[in-house]
C-alpha cells in the first residue's frame, strides 16, 4: 500500500510520526440527517496537543464533524451516527455516555458567538457551578485564570458583574473561549470563530489558538485559508461529506496531494 492510501487507511496523515498519540481516533464514521448521508466513512485521528484545520467547500460537512464529536446531535431527532469516535480509546457513539460530562471534556465554541444573558463572570463560572462545589475564593480564582487564558481579563476585569452581551463580538468570542476553558476540558472545537470578527479580533483569536494548543487538542473550522495555514499542525480537506486529503498543514498548502484540494486552496472552486 502506498503512503497515501496507508494514510487514509489508518486516519493518521500522511508523514506523520506515527508515534504521535491521538485524542480522537474517527474510524469508519457516517452520518445521516434522516435519509441524507452528511459524512461517508470518515477516517481520521486528531493528535493529542495539536490543531486540526477542517476545510472546504459550504455544505461538506465541517460542521456536522464537530457537532459528531461532543454528539450535539443528539439534541435531535432523526440525527444518527455510525462507527466509532473513540476518546482516548473510548467509543463516544456508545449508548450509555454521560453526554454533559462529554461536553465538559470536548468544549465548542460555535462561529456565533452565544455569550448567556447574564454577567461576564456568571458566564465564566456556568460550566464551572454544574460540574464543582467550589468556595467564592476558589470560583473567583478560576474565572480570573479563564478570563487570563482567554486573553480577555485585562479588558472585563473592572466590569466583570456586568452583562456579557454589552461586550463587543470579539469579546463575546472571548468570552465563550473563556467559558469553555473554565470546565478545563481536553479538547476545544472551534466552528468558525472568527467569521463574525474583524481582523484584530481575529488576530487575537489566532493568537489565542497558538497559546491554547499547549495545553489542549484543537480542532478549527475555517473557511480563511490563510487562517488554517497560520493556526493549523494539520489539515483535512472535506468535500461532499468525505475526507479527501488529511495532511500536515505545510504540505497540504505548499504540494497538496490530490487535485481537488489544489484546485480549493487555490480559489478554482468552493
Ligand atoms: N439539520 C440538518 N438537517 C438536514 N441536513 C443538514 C442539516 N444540517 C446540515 N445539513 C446538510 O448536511 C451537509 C453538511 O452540512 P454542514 O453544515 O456540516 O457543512 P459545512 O461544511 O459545515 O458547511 P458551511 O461551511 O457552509 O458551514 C449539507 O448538505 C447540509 O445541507
Amino acid at each position: 500500500m502506498n503512503a497515501e492510501l496507508a494514510s487514509l487507511a489508518t486516519g493518521q496523515p500522511s508523514n506523520v510520526d506515527a508515534a504521535l498519540s491521538a485524542k480522537i481516533d474517527i474510524r469508519n464514521l457516517n452520518f445521516f440527517y434522516d435519509k441524507f448521508h452528511a459524512l461517508k466513512d470518515i477516517n481520521l485521528k486528531l493528535q493529542t496537543g495539536k490543531v486540526t484545520a477542517f476545510i472546504g467547500p459550504s455544505g461538506c460537512g465541517k460542521s456536522t464533524l464537530l457537532r459528531v464529536l461532543n454528539r450535539i446531535y443528539d439534541l435531535y431527532p432523526k440525527l444518527r451516527a455510525e462507527g466509532e469516535v473513540l476518546f482516548d480509546g473510548e467509543n463516544i457513539l456508545a449508548p450509555g455516555q454521560d453526554l454533559n460530562l462529554l461536553r465538559a471534556r470536548i468544549g465548542m465554541v460555535f462561529q456565533k458567538p452565544t455569550p448567556f444573558p447574564m454577567s461576564i463572570y456568571d458566564n465564566v463560572a456556568f460550566g464551572i457551578r454544574l460540574y464543582e462545589k467550589l468556595s467564592k475564593l476558589e470560583l473567583d480564582g478560576r474565572i480570573e485564570a479563564a478570563l487570563r487564558r482567554a486573553a480577555l481579563w485585562d479588558e472585563v476585569k473592572d466590569k466583570l458583574h456586568q452583562s456579557g452581551l454589552g461586550l463587543s463580538g470579539g469579546q463575546q468570542q472571548r468570552l465563550c473561549i473563556a467559558r469553555s476553558v473554565a470546565v478545563k476540558p481536553e479538547v476545544i472545537l472551534l466552528d468558525e470563530p472568527c467569521s463574525a470578527l474583524d481582523p484584530i479580533s481575529t488576530a487575537k483569536i489566532e493568537e489565542l489558538i497558538d497559546e491554547l494548543k499547549q495545553d489542549y487538542t484543537i480542532a478549527i473550522v475555517t473557511h480563511n485559508m490563510q487562517q488554517a495555514a497560520r493556526t493549523s499542525d494539520y489539515t483535512a480537506f472535506m468535500y461532499l461529506g468525505q475526507l479527501i486529503e488529511f495532511s500536515p498543514t505545510q504540505q497540504v498548502f505548499t504540494n497538496p496531494r490530490e487535485k481537488r484540494t489544489q484546485d480549493y486552496i487555490t480559489g478554482r472552486f468552493g
